[in-house]
């Protein structure tokens, strides 16, 4: 590849970094940002930052020793991003290291910097496979780590920070069912999912035009398999963009309202339903306060959370988070499962069932969560069978947990929580 061919997806991937710290922006909503670049550059770009994010302790591991005092922030991520490249993904070092230089003469146009950088890339470069791979495996941030040492114990966090070191496969869900379309092979998972591992470009594998499948992770399509038959039946898709849940239901044969409060999120989910010829009534509005005209026969609701359990994919989130923002977020919880548990709402139809589901690992914004709601409202937990699913991943209170620690040799599964929840009447 030509020099300027690699070097513009390294100074987008160091931009993307910076949008992510500077900005507390997620690194695919900071990907809007690359709109100009080809998509094979946009990519690399995209794969770079978010290994970068990964793997940076393990590269500030080897690079403490090379270095005799911190280097400004842009000149240390330069050094990351280098190191990860090289000794991470395998990339050649010469090509590398002139990038490394020639970034850093663009920002910092110091020649003492850029002969850091070079020194120092020099040295990385000596290290072996075997240096990198035993580096220590990172540690989540102190907020989370204790929360999950708290839940799980200390093997199970550190099983879930190893999973974390590991880019997630893709994961398919199929419209019409088990049959993938031709010339699509992948491995058949019990949740129904088509995994690939490896997959190249989303858009370019065979039945995206057609809207034959969408991405979703293993976990993320149990909670809504969770309301079985849903033929004919009336469901609000609670929190819905950007469209997952509310596809499967519309392709089981559901009537769906999808309800979000996002704008820029409904767009991506109009999308997805234009693309699947799938139908559903969308509606934006915020679901504390919005009301039908007649209560539904089912409601899902995958409310807002920490999204800890998609870490694999998103390896800057925590960065960005705190134990506060999880504060809120438990509070909305509890806000919203009052609001479609409460009769009087007028949401949920007598007798009708509820599906609270999140992606995050903390049980604050899962078991706990039901458990409480189940205390303050006449609603029970219902037992689903859904067969392929080991026992062990039920919870004590009647719900169903997933880690990213568990199916290590088929390419792990998304951290969620999800429980059916029926009225008592
Ligand atoms: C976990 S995501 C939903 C993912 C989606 N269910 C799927 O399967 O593709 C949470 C969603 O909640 C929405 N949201 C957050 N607070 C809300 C509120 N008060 N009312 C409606 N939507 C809300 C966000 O805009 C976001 O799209």
């Amino acid at each position: 590849m030509p020099q300027s061919a690699t070097l513009a997806p390294r100074a987008a991937a160091l931009d993307l970094i910076h949008t992510v710290f500077e900005h507390r922006r997620s690194l695919s909503d900071a990907q809007g940002g690359l709109a100009t670049l080809p998509p094979e550059a946009r990519a690399r770009a995209a794969r770079l930052a978010q290994e970068g994010l990964r793997q940076m302790d393990r590269a500030d591991h080897l690079l403490r020793r090379a270095l005799r005092k911190t280097p400004p922030d842009r000149v240390l991520w330069v050094l990351r991003l280098a190191t990860v490249e090289m000794l991470g993904l395998g990339a050649a070092a010469h090509g590398v290291i002139n990038d490394a230089v020639a970034l850093t003469r663009g920002w910092a146009g110091e020649p003492k910097l850029t002969g850091l950088v070079n020194a120092v890339l020099r040295q990385m470069a000596q290290h072996s496979a075997q240096d990198w791979a035993q580096t220590p495996v990172p540690r989540l941030p102190a907020w989370l780590r204790g929360a999950l040492q708290n839940a799980y114990g200390n093997p199970v966090t550190q099983a879930i920070e190893a999973a974390h070191q590991h880019p997630a496969p893709l994961d398919l869900t199929l419209r019409d069912g088990a049959e993938p379309p031709t010339g699509l092979a992948g491995q058949a998972l019990p949740t129904g999912t088509l995994r690939l591992h490896h997959a190249g470009q989303v858009s370019a594998l065979p039945g995206y035009d057609s809207g034959a499948w969408w991405v979703q992770d293993a976990a993320a399509s149990l909670p809504a398999r969770l309301l079985g038959q849903v033929q004919g039946a009336s469901v609000l898709d609670i929190c819905a963009a950007p469209g997952g849940k509310t596809m499967q239901l519309a392709a089981a044969g559901a009537k769906v309202t999808a309800l979000d409060m996002s704008g820029p999120r409904l767009g991506r989910l109009h999308e997805n339903l234009a693309r699947t010829g799938l139908d559903a009534a969308v509606v934006q509005g915020d679901a504390l306060h919005w009301t039908p005209d007649s209560p539904f026969d089912a409601i899902l609701l995958d409310a807002p959370c920490s999204a800890t359990g998609t870490i694999r994919r998103h390896p800057e989130l925590p960065h960005l988070r705190n134990r506060a923002d999880v504060k809120a977020l438990c509070a909305l919880q509890a806000q919203l499962l009052d609001r479609v548990l409460d009769p009087a709402q007028g949401l949920l139809r007598a007798g009708g069932r509820v599906v609270y589901c999140t992606c995050s690992l903390l049980p604050d914004e899962g078991e706990a969560q039901a458990s409480a709601a189940m205390a303050r409202h006449r609603v029970q937990a219902q037992r689903v069978c859904l067969p392929g699913l080991p026992d062990d991943w039920r919870t004590p209170e009647g719900g169903i947990r997933t880690r990213p620690d568990y199916w290590p040799d088929s390419g792990g599964i998304d951290g969620f929580y999800m429980i059916v929840l029926q009225h008592m009447g």
